[in-house]
């Protein structure tokens, strides 16, 4: 059976959404390495699991299929193909040298299929395998990572992204977070659930990563250029998706570098056709860079129009053929608004038009969002949070009812 894939929006009908419950990797986390592994905070881990159990019941008692990324990471390893080539990925890291390498390949070889994914996502310290394997072993910290732990595999949303019925292998900026592509990749090439989707961009492409890019309307993308997607990376995408016609225009955004705005989901999401929740503190300085395909040169090379920078709601609004994208505001005033930004008061999932899942601590975000006729699905997320992330980056939509008719 082939299941259908895709999305052309971030609010048609959530059919399908992959999600990361948290697991042993947030075991990892200490006040020393929290900030390197982009927490804020140690968060608790079985609540933050009970949490996430609830956020996926949401989901569920609303038809959504939830799929879990480390199911399909292990349903892959039941091939020998997928593990050779995750341990191989795994282990290519220089720092582990040639003894160190051979016998953890050795161990990661001799391990069932959930092990391997538990190795693959917790990591593996140095003071777990010690024990006459060499130099290396003996001259690194007790406490050092010879495959370091993956926290924020937690955000689905970020690792991989679908346009249309492609799937986009992201590049993560942050070497924290570099490995989880090694992850996405495995799946989305060797899962038989997803044998044959085409795809765009790759992890040894310029940096994008998913939490900018937001689909806002079936021909219209904005990707936002910041802390993690570089101008490259959106240069890169928006050459991919005119290649594989799948929008018409690619709205690049600036949003400052900053960990608070680090992707353009933590300033704005969609939750209808024509409305969009935003951080108003940055709202009027918004801007955006509207690129579309203008022919090819001799050697068939796309070349790329630029606009002047606008404001981003005025031309977004014009690249979706609408007369206005409404704007709800984070937050009732300005020191509300910045803590409920901070807190993803903006980052909520749609699973249909006027739909939006967001963090129940957000008080005044989600009474906004009511007034404006948006149904809030209200989640907990106290120890969620920790990773600075809310519903949509925790999220990754594979497949959604498409808007284009
Ligand atoms: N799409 C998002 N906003 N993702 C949030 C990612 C948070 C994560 N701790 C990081 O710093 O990368």
């Amino acid at each position: 059976m082939t299941a259908i894939h895709g999305a052309d929006s971030e609010v048609g009908r959530l059919r399908t959404v992959m999600l990361h419950r948290p697991g042993n990797e947030l075991k990892r986390l200490t006040p020393r390495n929290n900030d390197k592994l982009l927490f804020d905070g140690i968060p608790w881990v079985a609540r933050a699991q009970e949490e996430h159990d609830a956020f996926a019941e949401a989901l569920r008692s609303r038809d959504v299929e939830v799929l879990y990324l480390t199911d399909l990471l292990t349903d892959t390893f039941e091939t020998a193909e997928a593990r050779d080539s995750a341990i191989a990925t795994a282990l290519a890291d220089l720092d582990l040298g040639d003894t160190m390498r051979h016998y953890l390949g050795g161990f990661l070889h001799d391990a069932s299929p959930s092990e391997l994914t538990g190795y693959l996502t917790a990591g593996i310290r140095n003071d777990e395998v010690r024990g006459g394997f060499g130099l290396v072993t003996s001259l690194m910290a007790r406490d050092d990572f010879l495959i370091d732990p993956l926290p924020n595999l937690l955000f689905t949303r970020d690792s991989s992204v679908w346009v249309h019925d492609r799937v986009a292998i992201t590049s993560l900026a942050m070497p924290a977070r570099k490995r989880e592509t090694q992850l996405t990749e495995i799946i989305y090439s060797l899962h038989p659930r997803f044998a044959g989707t085409p795809r765009i961009h790759g992890h040894h492409f310029e940096h994008v990563e998913g939490g900018d890019v937001l689909l806002l309307a079936p021909r219209v993308i904005a990707v936002g250029v910041g802390e993690r997607t570089t101008p490259a990376g959106a240069e890169r995408l928006a050459r991919q998706v005119f290649e594989a016609k799948l929008a018409d225009t690619v709205l690049a955004v600036p949003i400052a570098q900053e960990r608070a705005t680090m992707h353009l989901d933590t300033v704005c999401t969609m939750v209808d056709v024509d409305k969009i929740v935003m951080y108003p503190n940055v709202a009027d300085s918004l801007m955006a860079y509207a690129v579309t395909a203008d022919g090819a040169t001799d050697d068939g090379t796309l070349i790329l129009a630029v606009t002047p920078a606008e404001p981003f709601l005025v031309a977004a609004a014009k690249a979706m053929g609408i007369d206005t994208l409404h704007q709800i505001d984070t937050g009732l005033d300005p020191v509300t608004a910045e803590r409920e930004q901070w807190d993803d008061g903006n980052n909520t999932l749609a699973l249909a038009p006027r739909v939006a899942v967001a963090y129940e601590r957000n008080d005044e975000t989600n009474e906004r969002l009511e007034d404006a006729g948006i149904e809030v699905v209200r989640i907990a997320g106290s120890e969620l949070g920790s990773g600075r992330g809310g519903p949509r980056c925790m999220s990754c939509p594979v497949a959604r009812d498409p808007l284009a008719v």
